[in-house]
């Protein structure tokens, strides 16, 4: 169009019409203002402001909080009791701050793509002191996308092949001692222990079985006082987390100093090697030793606790769902069959798990591990005030009837449709994504192959079945690895930010059916 006209008709025209542009010009920017204001009044409240009581000052609804963390229904209950006060979007006040939830995947999608710009991660006092405020979680944006894309070494596709087999072999040896031995023991414990060894030994080379404890132990005192009141009284969550957070920097100072002086060199190299041999890079491309043992932390904290509360939802919701179960056998039977006896797992027996994937996403929707993402508006955005709290309510979208019809339904199939943008969101999205996306989704996925397939017996049922012929083939599923849940309770864990059976769900292991 513009090579339609010369250059000197162009600034004819301009002269001519200056005042008929200046106008439209001004008009198009009023336009997208009321525009964008509309959007976000829809995506707040059709009424114009967001219900909610705050209370007095400081402690506004905060006793309530403290009381649903204090409960065996969760800290959720908190939000579900508000939400059926004053509808989906609420305020209220917790220790002093003002908290929006936002409970829409048009809320979602506004808060996300505005990370950094408008909002910035909201976290409390104490989550800073235990993990280290150069942690990825809370350093300001400059650094976080330094930080972030230095960290991003075990997240490879090639370090996430050599976990993953790493991991089955783990995996298996310990499942098969359980079924071995036929007692009762807890998923929640088995998990949270695999996911952490899996951990050190990716990033530190760790496999020394004392060692491995006592760091475990640090790690789930730090992650008790994440969420505390932090006040230094002995006793206390905040407490235990710091003096944890001390011992084990002490530990990884430790391990840098034998690193650095050539001691202990671990082949083939893992995550804390990768960043001392940065050693002598600029600034911008090594990470200071206080990022790299706040950023240690990080990842075995975020790894183990998100990984492996969702492996234990998933063996409750596959109990309760035995067709949902017998289905996810026969997908991992026909993988299992494809392989050598004894093979571990690899990244493309993985890929080729679309169903069990489906599971992990049903499972992931219906527990939310993590409940909701907070975040801070950086400043005035027409109902919410700079400073306010704003939480992108994952929980909420995630039960939300219009996005997923009888929500309460464990239903993998329903992801064989396609998601619309920001329903589905249990690692978030935009800049703040989870890291260990892949890691989580691969972790949950080997356990359940190994969960539905091992046992000992299987060599004498695939002899058995080739005897008898192909017909008894659709019994397959009958034949393998199954368990039962040994305790019933709904309870969750009180006092935690991640919604856990308190029981752990005890199961045992049977091998046969038969
Ligand atoms: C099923 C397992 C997991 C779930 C459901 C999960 C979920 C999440 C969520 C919801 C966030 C926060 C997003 C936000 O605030 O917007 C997050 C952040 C993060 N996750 Fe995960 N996660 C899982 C596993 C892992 C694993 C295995 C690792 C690492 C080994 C990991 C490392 C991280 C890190 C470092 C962040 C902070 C990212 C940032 O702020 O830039 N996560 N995860």
């Amino acid at each position: 169009m513009l090579s339609a006209i010369s250059r000197a008709e162009f600034l004819f025209l301009v002269k001519k019409y200056y005042d008929v542009l200046i106008v439209a010009l001004l008009f198009s920017i009023g336009v997208a203002f009321f525009v964008s204001k509309l959007a976000w009044r829809k995506v707040t409240s059709s009424r114009g402001h967001i219900p909610g009581r705050l209370g007095l000052p400081f402690i506004g609804e905060t006793i309530s909080f403290l009381s649903a963390m204090n409960s065996t229904r969760g800290c959720y209950d908190f939000v579900r009791r508000r939400r059926i006060w004053y509808g989906k979007w609420f305020k209220t006040r917790i220790f002093g701050k003002i908290h929006v939830f936002v409970p829409s995947t048009e809320g979602a999608k506004m808060i996300f793509s505005n990370d950094f710009v408008k909002f910035n991660k909201g976290y409390v006092k104490s989550l800073a002191d235990c993990i280290g405020d150069k942690s990825v979680f809370c350093v300001p944006h400059e650094d976080h996308q330094r930080i972030r894309r230095l960290l991003s070494d075990p997240f490879s596709m090639n370090s996430l092949s050599s976990y993953i087999e790493k991991f089955d072999k783990m995996l298996s040896q310990k499942l098969k001692k359980l079924e071995q031995g036929g007692k009762s023991f807890a998923v929640l414990d088995f998990s949270m222990r695999m996911t952490f060894d899996a951990m050190c030994c990716m990033l530190m080379s760790v496999t020394d079985e004392p060692l491995l404890r006592q760091l475990d132990k640090d790690c789930i005192a730090v992650s008790n006082g994440l969420i505390s009141v932090p006040v230094m009284i002995p006793g206390t969550r905040y407490y235990k987390g710091i003096k944890a957070r001390r011992r084990l920097l002490e530990t990884f100072k430790d391990m840098i100093a034998k690193r650095r002086s050539g001691k202990e060199w671990p082949e083939p190299e893992d995550f804390l090697q990768s960043m001392l041999r940065r050693d002598s890079y600029p600034p911008n491309e090594k990470l200071q030793d206080s990022e790299i043992m706040d950023n240690l932390m990080t990842l075995l904290i975020s790894g183990q606790i998100s990984s492996s509360a969702a492996m234990m939802w998933s063996v409750k919701f596959l109990d309760e769902n035995q067709q949902v179960q017998d289905k996810l056998r026969e997908e991992q039977l026909s993988i299992a069959r494809s392989k050598p006896q004894g093979a571990s797992v690899t990244l493309e027996d993985v890929n080729n798990m679309s169903y069990c994937w489906k599971v992990v996403k049903e499972t992931l929707r219906m527990s939310n591990v993590v409940l909701w993402y907070p975040r801070v508006a950086l400043g005035d955005c027409i109902e919410i005030k700079k400073g306010w709290h704003v939480n992108i309510d994952a929980t909420c979208i995630h039960n939300d009837p219009d996005l997923y019809p009888d929500p309460f339904k464990f239903n993998p199939s329903r992801f064989d449709e396609m998601q619309k943008p920001y329903s589905f969101v249990p690692f978030g999205s935009g800049p703040r994504t989870c890291m260990g996306i892949n890691m989580g989704k691969t972790t949950m996925m080997v356990f359940l192959h190994r969960l539905t397939t091992d046992v000992n017996t299987k060599l004498i049922i695939l002899i058995f079945i080739s005897i008898t012929g192909s017909q008894f083939h659709h019994l397959l599923p009958l034949l393998f690895c199954r368990w039962t849940v040994d305790d019933p309770d709904t309870g969750l864990e009180k006092n935690t930010h991640l919604p856990r059976l308190r029981s752990g769900c005890p199961i045992t292991l049977t091998a046969l059916n038969c």
